[in-house]
């Protein structure tokens, strides 16, 4: 569906950004500071991921977005508009989908799509919202009750009625917890269109594979600041390591002394080795330690590599020492 409402804002280095947080911080009233200083631009049309572990100051960061949760300190703009001083204005540029599905289960598909555009004072516009249920599959189900749906059809609804004001940003906290494999695609293939339409969407997930299939660019927070925002290729480039695993002829109950090295180790009782090197580097090492291999007599019956997964990347960023 074609939304309306493109006007683009300059970042600055030609890039446009739709939402610009700026030296954010949030300390709740328990004096819990949940936002240490954030600063962060999305970017204008890009799915952008954001991942944390619990408690990292996920919710409170959209929160803050959507005019929900007033910051503490710094300032944010959605669309050209600042989230507090011009917060009627920022709202309506703005669709959050929560992770609780709360909608009126007694009420209609139809009813409650074109009441919620209603609610953010925009005229009513049938045409609309029969475009956005068609395009959610929700079409057929319009005149159904909530109560009636499937959990993916509910889904669905909370998503058109996000999108029943036209706005320009969606945010998609926890799209498919809980859902099955088979909706978790289609859904993906949802947001995909959507963005093909021209909405931002910023996505909170803990399916790392979820990240790794959809975003354009990932931000990572922990213990409230963001510690990374990198392309998704890149991010996996980067950090990504490739592990090489050697299946042993006969297993080994320790490496000799010409073989101990920091990338290399043992696992699987001995029947296996594990060579971690980097994919990006010009000599990765692996010719080299099979000939040591051989000249320690050590034969092997397989060779598997391996690609770190985003996931890997993810644990290794969250773990490693602020
Ligand atoms: N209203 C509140 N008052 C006090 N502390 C709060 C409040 N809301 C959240 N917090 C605390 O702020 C921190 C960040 O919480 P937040 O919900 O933003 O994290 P999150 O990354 O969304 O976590 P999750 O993935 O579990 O939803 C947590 O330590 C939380 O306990």
């Amino acid at each position: 569906m074609r939304l309306e409402g493109a006007d683009h804002h300059a970042e600055g280095d030609g890039v446009t950004s739709i939402i610009s947080v700026k030296g954010l911080n949030k300390t709740y009233a328990s004096g819990h500071q949940a936002l240490k200083t954030i600063d962060l631009d999305i970017r204008r049309g890009e799915i952008f991921a954001l991942l944390g572990p619990n408690g990292a100051g996920k919710t409170t960061l959209i929160s803050i977005i959507c005019g929900i949760v007033n910051p503490s300190q710094g300032t944010v703009t959605a669309d050209g508009h600042d989230v507090v001083r011009d917060y009627r204005a920022a709202r309506t540029k703005i669709g959050l989908v929560p992770q609780e599905l709360h909608t009126d289960a007694f009420e209609s598909v139809w009813a409650t799509v074109s009441f919620s555009r209603g609610l953010f004072g925009k005229p009513r516009n049938d045409a609309l919202i029969e475009k956005i249920l068609r395009e959610l599959s929700l079409w057929d189900k319009k005149d159904s009750k909530i109560m009636a749906l499937s959990g993916g059809m509910k889904r669905r609804v909370m998503i058109a009625k996000a999108l029943s004001h036209e706005p320009t940003i969606l945010f998609l906290d926890e799209p498919t917890a809980g859902v099955d494999v088979e909706l978790r695609r289609d859904m993906w293939e949802m947001v995909r269109k959507l963005r093909e339409s021209g909405v931002t969407i910023i996505l909170t997930t803990h399916y790392i594979e979820e990240a790794e299939e959809m975003a354009d660019r990932i931000g990572v927070i922990n213990k409230g600041e963001i510690i990374l925002v990198e392309d998704k290729t890149v991010l996996m480039r980067k950090l990504g390591k490739k592990q090489l695993t050697v299946h042993l002829k006969e297993p080994l109950t320790a490496l000799p002394a010409g073989l101990v090295d920091p990338h290399l180790t043992l696992a699987n009782d001995g029947g296996d080795l594990v060579y971690t090197f980097d994919a990006q580097a010009e000599d990765t090492g692996i010719a080299e330690l099979l000939g040591r291999l051989s000249q320690h007599g050590i034969e092997f019956k397989d060779l598997k590599t391996d690609q770190s997964s985003l996931e890997d990347i993810f644990v290794s960023l969250v773990r490693a020492p602020q």
